[in-house]
């Protein structure tokens, strides 16, 4: 019988989906690893079994224990679904601004959920700042002790992804993949998937896609961290060299508005099927620029990060599009086009 043991063993292992519109396009083949396919509904699983796993062999973290941690909303719905079948509880602190879905997921997942006001990182208050001393506080007062998982800086995150998410792009393409492209939230998946490409094969192309608000385009390109403007896309964009970043082997590095993003994510919505969120628009984004730089011919993958399911009430709702300027697909608002008259 094929089964996996426990949830557990069902993170990981997503296929590789031919992105077609893409594909066509630049005369590469661009893939998307459907990452949103993994059991918490995000790649961030992965960062939050290889934390969760790290902690207990290093014996941090014991039965009944507590895990902390401060988090845009994937990695808190990973770790508490990781919690739940391992016998530890989940603290999350979430910045109010993320959307209502995840909130309600994590809550549906028995988390316990702090909500405070999204600022800088610099501010004593910001959300990463605050899980961490909360952290502290719950390892003395817990008997069982507490955690802080600390997804930006524990470097357990990135490498599961290169133990994981690297090797299987590499064996799915046969060793044939050219250039791998992903967004930065802790910068993980960027440099534990780009760590295990390279070392399988030094010539394959490493490209960073970040939104305007995020400083590391501005690193990539000209060494000083910078930013300005703002974007709707949730779980991305970085201000610093998270512990996570350091040493990145990035080739290229790309710079993609909410305008560009939002079309690619309701164009697969449309045409192929493929409801995703907004950093997977970016993603996408970034591998048909990828795709022209390299030229045609080669094999592109990105990372298809999560569903659009999390933000009906942000990127598919009209209302929040037009208060950002944002275009709004048709079909969102289109009026019933078949008459009930057959009931
Ligand atoms: C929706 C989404 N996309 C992308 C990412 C970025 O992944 P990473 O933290 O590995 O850089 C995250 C991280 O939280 C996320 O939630």
């Amino acid at each position: 019988m094929a089964f996996a043991k426990s949830v557990i063993e069902a993170i990981g292992n997503t296929p590789l989906i031919k992105l077609r519109r893409a594909s066509e396009e630049t005369q590469c083949l661009i893939l998307g690893k459907a990452e949103f396919q993994n059991p918490g509904g995000s790649v961030k699983d992965r960062a939050a079994l290889a934390i969760v796993a790290d902690a207990v062999a290093r014996g941090a973290l014991k039965p009944g224990g507590v895990i902390v941690e401060g988090t845009a909303g994937n990695t808190g719905i990973g770790l508490a679904l990781v919690a739940n079948a391992l016998g530890y509880k989940t603290v999350i602190v979430i910045p109010e601004t993320q959307s209502q879905e995840k909130k309600d997921l994590l809550r549906l997942q028995g988390a316990e959920l702090i909500e405070v006001p999204a600022v800088p990182y610099a501010d004593p208050n910001n959300y990463v700042k605050l899980s961490g001393r909360l952290a502290e506080r719950l390892a003395k007062e817990n008997p069982a002790g507490a955690i802080w998982a600390n997804q930006f800086d524990n470097v357990a995150n990135r490498q599961g992804h290169f133990e994981t998410t690297g090797p299987e792009i590499f064996a799915q393409t046969d060793g044939r993949v050219d250039g791998f492209v992903s967004a930065v939230g802790t910068g993980g998946t960027l440099a534990g998937v780009g760590m295990a490409l390279k070392a399988k094969n030094p010539g394959v192309q490493i490209a960073l896609a970040d939104p305007p608000g995020a400083a590391l385009y501005s690193y990539y390109t000209t060494g000083e961290l910078k930013s300005s403007g703002s974007s709707i896309t949730e779980g991305i964009g970085q201000g610093r060299i998270t512990a996570n970043l350091e040493g990145a082997p990035i080739d290229f590095a790309y710079q993609i508005g909410d305008e560009e993003s939002v079309r690619l994510v309701f164009d697969l919505a449309e045409n192929e099927g493929l409801l995703l969120g907004g950093s997977s628009g970016v993603n996408v984004a970034g591998a048909i620029r990828l795709a022209r730089e390299l030229g045609p011919g080669h094999t592109i993958v990105t990372i298809l990060c999560d569903s659009g399911s999390r933000y009906q009430s942000k990127l598919f709702n009209p209302e929040f599009l037009r208060s950002k300027n944002l275009p709004t697909p048709g079909w969102l608002e289109r009026p019933l086009q078949i008459k009930p008259d057959f009931l």
